[in-house]
């Protein structure tokens, strides 16, 4: 590998704290909640689960009556957080705000739902990470809104059934597939969140910019939307990084060129990937002829742990169609050869349609 090229990615080791990691921040909430839609007619993309959940509540408000239990599935930073606020501002309802992992007896989530007023929502962030106990009682409050609380230990315990008021629970999960069956099956309506369409960051981009009063023109905003890998997190926080550069470095208008070199300055290309992306590809396409290679030879090439590289750089690659992964190991797909500007040699491994000798898997299969 040459000098200029990836040695360790410093800040980003662990993978927290990039520029295109869907995750928020530790220091983000406040500049978050600032840009957070308030209604769901200024909520961008996701035309389906609009319209679907349009209708679950206006027809409960309708009934004058409590929305169904609402589960929101969908990858970190898509808008799940936003769209459970806008669940409560449409049914003109307070909502209580916790999580899975703060729950961790079933007497804390017991404390929660007997406080709870008559249709208010309670939104409850990572619900796959609810403990057990807590999650069996959380079936009978969605259910018949009731709760059995235990009073006292061993023999002589009992349970006390506690009614409570009709109130919405709606769930946020990045694993939907971690949740048990039973507890699925409870909510009325499961919104999946996909990634956004460039045109629609581009949209989420314009709607910043204005909330934080910055010029941007199209092109500008186009760019933005480009790098930011189909989540409105990541073009959030890239414009903001674009702003400081315009305000700093010109003239404080975003345009192509100027969202184009800032973002350059932070190693986010034109598709979105940062130098720990282009650093695993990169040995994949440089070092190993495009694979297939093993995750832990790979991950040794590149300085990083294991972890790192499977599961910060590998999913965003996977679904860019840049690298694959086969049970010989990582390969590059040919779109990996154009992306890094390099000509895809005649027999590229990497192929799909020309798989390694026998000789390669044995060489760096896992
Ligand atoms: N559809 C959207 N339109 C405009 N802005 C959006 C949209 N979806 C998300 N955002 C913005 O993206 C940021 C992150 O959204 P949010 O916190 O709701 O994501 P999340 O799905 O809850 O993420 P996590 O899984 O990490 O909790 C917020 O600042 C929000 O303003
Ligand atoms: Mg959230």
């Amino acid at each position: 590998m040459s000098g200029e090229e990836y040695a360790g990615a410093g800040a980003a080791d662990d993978g927290t704290d990039r520029l295109v990691g869907p995750e928020a921040d530790s220091d983000e909430s406040a500049v978050e909640a600032a840009l957070r839609p308030k209604e769901l007619s200024e909520f961008i993309g996701q035309p389906k689960v609009r319209e679907q959940l349009d209708l679950v509540l206006k027809a409960a408000r309708q009934r004058h009556g409590t929305a169904d239990h609402v589960l929101l599935s969908g990858a970190p930073g898509l808008g799940k957080t936003t769209l459970s606020m806008i669940i409560a501002a449409e049914m003109g309802a307070p909502i209580r705000i916790t999580s899975g992992p703060a729950i961790q007896h079933a007497g804390d989530l017991a404390a929660i739902l007997s406080s709870l007023q008559e249709g208010e929502i309670l939104f409850l962030d990572e619900i796959h990470r609810m403990s057990r106990p807590a999650e069996e009682m959380l079936y009978m409050a969605m259910e018949d809104f009731r709760v059995d609380v235990i009073v006292g230990k061993g023999p002589g315990a009992t349970a006390i059934p506690l009614e409570l008021p009709p109130f919405t629970l709606v769930g946020a999960t990045t694993r939907a597939g971690l949740l048990p069956p039973p507890l699925r099956d409870r909510f009325g309506f499961t919104a999946h969140m996909e990634f956004y369409e460039p045109a629609e960051l581009e949209q989420v981009v314009h709607r910043s910019a204005r909330l934080l009063e910055v010029r941007t023109d199209a092109e500008g905003a186009a760019e933005i939307a480009g790098r930011s890998r189909g989540t409105p997190r990541i073009a959030n926080r890239l414009l903001r990084r674009v702003r400081d550069y315009a305000q700093v470095k010109a003239d404080g208008v975003i345009d192509r060129e100027i969202a184009s070199r800032a973002l350059g300055v932070y190693e986010v290309d034109e598709r979105g990937l940062d130098r720990l992306d282009r650093a695993v590809l990169g040995a994949l396409v440089k070092l190993f002829g495009g694979g297939p290679v093993g995750l832990s030879t790979l991950s040794v090439a590149v300085g990083e742990e294991r972890e790192t590289v499977e599961e910060v750089a590998e999913p965003f690659l996977v679904r860019e169609g840049l690298l694959a992964r086969t049970p010989r190991g990582r390969i590059a797909t040919p779109a990996a050869w154009d992306h890094l500007g390099m000509a895809r040699p005649p027999q590229a491994h990497g192929r799909p349609d020309s798989p390694a000798g026998p000789g390669q898997a044995g060489l760096f299969g896992e």
